[in-house]
């Protein structure tokens, strides 16, 4: 069982009584269970972070959908093309038609098709050719076209939490016959495979279950396949020690250790998403934190997300432009700042850089703020959108005058070159419709 294909994989449940947690989506008194009890599948967007049992559910649906003889089809977004999807709704349609059977498409990473690769297949839910469902972990609203998505469900899946980890492993470690070392949990005897001679008699230490538990984050995947890597390390380090100190490999027992656990799982994707949802919560918390003055806060986002293996050159940046944004003008020596510690990040790279991001982040946390420039600026960019007609020619005295034919159509005609007065100058800067505006006061013109 351990060897060949992923622990995840082998260990995906049939049922929606082996499906654990989730139960605000689909707990006893949903109505998605009792939909799903009745067949009656509605097209659905699964939304959840990375294993927490999208696929899981489709996969039971389906197993549900071909007991009632309903077609079950899979396609992957990251590889199927348009005419994919094409073939799978003109199959459909035949089977509509000639054998009044239904069909469901399970499109996992479904975010991953364009609008118009979502468009081919919009009207075919719409008048129930097929019934969709959906796999995604990034949110609907911004990458499911809004007319799919208003004829689907969407289904909220969480991150699994730690106990309903715990039951997940647990079953896991049964079903490969390891026994736990440790007083507060048991293994189900029963369930054990029967320990050929073989092989030693694997046990895990309870403290290394709840920690796989715990630093899974929510994701069974991470954690079925930790627990599987863990134990065939351990596993091989042990026929290895024998065969150095030249001793016969005599099977005994072999004990899965916290540290195990913790090598085989990889850090960055323990705690961070660099691709998905976290990566831009994480840098909003950050934004948030600094702009609130909360220095404290925000080293806790930039190490979450530098210790997930965040690319510091994209925090860098994102720092530059907090510096004009948020402090601007109250404090002039911000911008310059998060310059120099983007090119200190470039030149040095992680780990060495994180001080530098971290240094800038507290500095800015602490610092004064304005959005002054910040909003004036954008009160000119809504004057501008909000023109109506063709927008005012530059005033004939603003503007240059570098040939004879352009003075003689008054280019910069009249214009005061200020340094050339002692008193204020009296001059109008703007377009003569905007003559008296401030974008400094005025939100609209
Ligand atoms: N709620 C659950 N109950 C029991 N096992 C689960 C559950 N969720 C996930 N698993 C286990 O974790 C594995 C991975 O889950 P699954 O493929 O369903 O995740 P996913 O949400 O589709 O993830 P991704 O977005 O990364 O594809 C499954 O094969 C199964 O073994």
């Amino acid at each position: 069982m351990l060897e060949g294909k992923p622990l995840a994989d082998k260990m995906r449940p049939d049922t929606l009584q082996d499906y654990i947690g989730q139960s605000r989506a689909v707990g006893q008194e949903t109505l998605l269970r009792s939909l799903l009890e009745t067949n009656e599948i509605p097209s659905l967007i699964l939304w959840g972070p990375p294993g927490c049992g999208k696929t899981t559910l489709a996969h039971i649906i389906a197993n549900n959908s071909k007991k009632h003889s309903i077609r079950f089809v899979t396609l992957s977004a990251t590889n199927a093309k348009t005419n994919d999807v094409r073939d799978v709704i003109k199959q459909a349609q035949n089977e509509k038609s000639f054998f009044k059977r239904k069909t469901i498409l399970f499109i996992d990473e479904i975010h991953r098709f364009n609008k118009s690769q979502q468009d081919t297949f919009l009207p075919h839910v719409e008048c129930g050719t097929i019934t969709l469902i959906g796999a995604t972990t990034e949110n609907p609203s911004f990458q499911v076209n809004a007319a799919l998505l208003s004829r689907c469900r969407v289904i909220v899946l969480e991150k699994l939490p730690v106990e309903a980890m715990v039951t997940i492993l647990m079953r896991a470690i049964n079903s490969l016959g390891i026994h736990v070392a440790g007083a507060s949990r048991s293994t189900d005897p029963l369930s054990h495979s029967s320990n050929s001679s073989s092989e030693p008699s694997v046990f895990i230490e309870d403290k290394a279950v709840d920690t796989l538990a715990y630093l899974s984050d929510g994701d069974a995947r991470i954690g079925l396949n930790g627990l599987q890597l863990a134990v065939l390390a351990r596993l091989s380090s042990k026929k290895m020690f024998c065969k150095k100190s030249g001793q016969a490999y005599s099977p005994s027992r072999a004990l899965i250790t916290e540290n195990d656990v913790k090598e085989g799982l990889q850090k960055s994707h323990i705690l961070y998403d660099r691709a998905g949802e976290e990566h831009y919560n994480c840098i909003s918390a950050l934004h948030k934190s600094m702009r609130g003055s909360d220095a404290s806060a925000s080293l806790y986002w930039l190490a979450r997300m530098l210790e997930g293996g965040e690319d510091p050159l994209y925090v860098a940046r994102r720092l530059v432009r907090f510096a004009s944004e948020d402090i601007g003008l109250a404090d002039p020596s911000a911008l310059p700042q998060a310059v120099a510690a983007y090119q200190g990040c470039h030149f040095i790279g992680m780990p060495e850089c994180e001080v530098l991001l971290a240094q800038c982040v507290v500095y800015f946390a602490r610092a004064p703020k304005s959005i002054e420039v910040y909003s004036a600026y954008n009160n000119v960019k809504a004057c501008l959108r909000n023109h109506q007609g063709p927008l005012p020619p530059v005033p004939l005295h603003l503007r240059n005058a570098p040939t004879r034919l352009m003075k003689d159509l008054g280019y910069g005609k009249g214009y005061k070159y200020n340094p050339m007065y002692s008193e204020p100058v009296d001059q109008e800067y703007l377009p003569e419709e905007l003559r008296g505006v401030d974008f400094f006061k005025q939100r609209r013109c």
